[in-house]
C-alpha cells in the first residue's frame, strides 16, 4: 500500500498535477470534511479537490466519487442534468461510509463552461448532448481519470468502491494502481427538465441508469 510521500506511479503530465498543495478541515451540511487541494501549479485557481471523511481508513475498500465539476448543477441546482443532485447523494454517502469525494475540474465532461453553454444552446435547438458536442468541433468525452488515481495513491489508497453510473469511469482503473472491488450505482430520479439527457446517457452513452 503506498503511503503519502512515496513516488506515484503515472506518467509525468498526470504527476504534475496530482501535487498536493494545501489541506484544511471544512465543516459541511453533511459532516466535517478534510477538504485538499491538488494541482501542478501552486498558484492554480482551479485546482481538483478531494473532500476526505476525516476517519477515512486507506487500508480498507474506500468509498469513492470521482465526481466532473458541474457550475450549473453543482452550484446553482440546474435541472437540466443530474449532478447536483448526484453531488449531495455522493456526499452523504461519503459521510455515512466514512469516503471520499473527489472533486475534478472536468467541466462540461472536460470542454469547459464556455463550450457547455453553446452546446446547451444547440440543444435547446434539437441537437442530443453527443451531437451538441459533435457539431461544436469538441469531443463527445474529453475527461481523463489519470489525475484522480493520483490524488487516491497521494492518500494510499489501494482499493475502491466505486460510486458511479459510467462504465468509462470503472474500465479508466483497469492495469492502474488502484483496483475498484465494487461498482456501486448513483442513480437520481428523472424529472421532466433531464429526462431526455439522462434517455441519451443510457442509450447512447452506455451508462447504467436501470
Ligand atoms: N458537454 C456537456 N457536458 C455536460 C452536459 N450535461 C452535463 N455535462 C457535464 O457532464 C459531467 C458529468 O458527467 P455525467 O455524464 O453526468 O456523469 P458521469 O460523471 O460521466 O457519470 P456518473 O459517475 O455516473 O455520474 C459534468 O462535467 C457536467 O458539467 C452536456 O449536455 N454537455
Ligand atoms: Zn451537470
Amino acid at each position: 500500500m503506498p503511503e503519502h510521500g512515496d513516488p506515484i506511479l503515472l506518467p509525468p503530465a498526470e504527476l504534475a498535477d496530482a501535487t498536493r498543495r494545501a489541506e484544511a478541515l471544512i465543516p459541511t451540511p453533511y459532516g466535517t470534511f478534510r477538504m485538499l487541494a491538488y494541482a501542478g501549479d501552486a498558484e492554480d485557481y482551479t485546482p481538483h479537490l478531494a473532500l476526505v471523511h476525516p476517519d477515512m481508513d486507506p487500508s480498507g475498500e474506500v468509498i469513492v466519487r470521482l465526481h466532473s465539476e458541474c457550475i450549473t448543477g453543482d452550484l446553482f441546482g440546474s435541472k437540466r442534468c443530474d449532478c447536483g443532485e448526484q453531488l449531495d447523494r455522493a456526499m452523504k454517502v461519503a459521510a455515512a461510509g466514512r469516503g471520499i469525494v473527489v472533486y475534478l475540474r472536468q467541466e462540461g465532461r472536460g470542454i469547459g463552461i464556455i463550450n457547455k453553454l453553446k452546446a446547451y444552446q444547440l440543444q435547446d435547438q434539437g441537437m442530443d448532448t453527443i451531437e451538441a458536442n459533435l457539431h461544436l468541433g469538441l469531443e463527445v468525452d474529453a475527461r481523463h481519470y489519470g489525475i484522480a488515481q493520483g490524488i487516491l495513491q497521494d492518500l494510499g489508497i489501494g482499493k475502491i468502491q466505486l460510486l458511479t453510473n459510467n462504465p468509462l469511469k470503472v474500465d479508466s482503473f483497469d492495469d492502474g494502481p488502484i483496483e475498484v472491488v465494487r461498482r456501486l450505482p448513483i442513480i437520481v430520479d428523472p424529472g421532466k427538465e433531464n429526462l431526455q439527457y439522462l434517455r441519451t446517457k443510457a442509450l447512447d452513452m452506455g451508462h447504467w441508469l436501470g
